[in-house]
C-alpha cells in the first residue's frame, strides 16, 4: 500500500506530527513544536483537507505536544481522558509557556487549553480509528490504530532514540503487551513513535517491544530487589547505573532521564513495600 500519511518532525527532541489521510477525514497528531515548524503542517493540512473534516489527536499531554493545537481551532480535538486530570494540562501548558519564554519564541496563536470534543475512557472503535489507552510514561497516553493502514500513532514509546521514560513501570509493561498482541495479530505493520522514525514492519517493531521491555524488567529487578532487600543507596545507584539498553550502556545525554526513571521506580517499591 502507499504511504498513507506525511510525517513532519520537530527540531526539538524530533518530536513527531503525523498527518494521516482517509476518505473522510484528516487526522493529525501532535503538532509541535516551533512556529515555522507548525505553520507548516498548518499549510499541509490547508492543502490536503478538501472540505474534509480535521481530526486532532494527542497521544498525550507533554508540553512538546500539546503547543500547536490553537493553530487548528476548527478542529475535532480527541484525546484520553486522564489529560484532564486535576492541574495536569494547566501545568504542561505552563511549562510550554515558559519554554518560549525563555528561548523568545513567539507564535500568532494561543498556547491555551484545548476544546476537547471527544475523551476516551477505555479501548474504542471511533469513526475508522481505534483508540487504545497505552498509559506507562504518562497516564493519558493513548494509541491509534488505523485499521486499514495497519498504522499505529502511539506517542513517547517504541523510540528509536531512547528507552522507555517512566511515569508507572507496571502499566508500560502492559501497554507494551497490548501493542505486542496486536502486532502477533497481523494488525499493527507500522508504528509511529513521538520522537524519531517510524518501526516498519513486524521484525522491527517486535525488536523495539522487546528491548523496552528487557529495560523495564532490568530496571525494576535492580530497585524492587534492592529496596526489598534494603541495598545502601549508594550501592543501588552504582548498579543502577550500570544498567544497558539494548546490550548498550546509557548514553550520555540520557543519563538524567535513566536517573529519573530510578527515582520513580524507587518511589514505586517504596509504595509496594508499604
Ligand atoms: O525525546 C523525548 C523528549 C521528551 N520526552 C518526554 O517529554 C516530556 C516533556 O516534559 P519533561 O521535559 O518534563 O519530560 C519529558 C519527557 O518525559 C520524551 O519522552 N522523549
Amino acid at each position: 500500500m502507499a504511504q498513507s500519511y506525511k510525517l513532519f518532525t520537530s527540531c526539538l527532541w524530533q518530536t513527531t506530527s503525523a498527518v494521516v489521510s482517509t476518505e473522510q477525514r484528516l487526522y493529525l497528531f501532535d503538532p509541535a513544536y516551533f512556529p515555522n515548524e507548525v505553520e507548516a503542517i498548518a499549510d499541509y493540512v490547508q492543502s490536503e483537507r478538501n472540505g474534509r473534516e480535521l481530526v486532532l489527536v494527542l497521544t498525550h499531554g507533554d508540553w512538546d505536544h500539546v503547543v500547536g493545537v490553537g493553530k487548528f481551532p476548527d478542529a475535532t480535538v480527541i484525546a484520553q481522558k486522564e489529560i484532564l486530570t486535576a492541574g495536569r494540562i494547566e501545568g504542561k501548558l505552563n511549562k510550554a509557556k515558559k519554554f518560549d519564554g525563555s528561548y523568545y519564541v513567539v507564535r500568532s496563536y494561543e498556547v491555551g487549553m484545548p476544546k476537547f470534543t471527544k475523551l476516551v475512557e477505555d479501548a474504542q472503535d471511533w469513526q475508522e480509528v481505534f483508540f487504545l489507552p497505552v498509559p506507562g510514561h504518562t497516564p493519558d497516553q493513548m494509541a491509534t490504530l488505523f485499521r486499514e493502514q495497519k498504522l499505529l500513532v502511539v506517542g513517547d514509546m517504541l523510540s528509536n532514540l531512547e528507552f522507555p521514560f517512566i511515569d508507572d513501570s507496571g502499566a508500560y509493561l502492559e501497554s507494551l503487551e497490548k501493542i505486542e498482541r496486536l502486532v502477533l495479530q497481523g494488525e499493527v505493520e507500522e508504528v509511529i513513535p513521538g520522537h524519531g522514525v517510524p518501526a516498519k514492519g513486524r521484525e522491527e517493531i517486535l525488536h523495539r517491544i522487546e528491548r523496552d521491555r528487557q529495560y523495564l524488567v532490568d530496571a525494576r529487578a535492580v530497585v524492587f530487589e534492592g529496596i526489598a532487600n534494603n541495598v545502601e543507596e549508594d550501592v543501588l545507584k552504582e548498579k543502577f547505573s550500570q544498567l544497558t539498553y539494548d546490550g548498550v550502556s546509557i548514553d550520555e545525554h540520557l543519563r538524567s532521564s535513566h536517573d529519573q526513571n530510578r527515582d520513580q521506580l524507587c518511589k514505586e517499591a517504596i509504595s509496594q513495600k508499604g
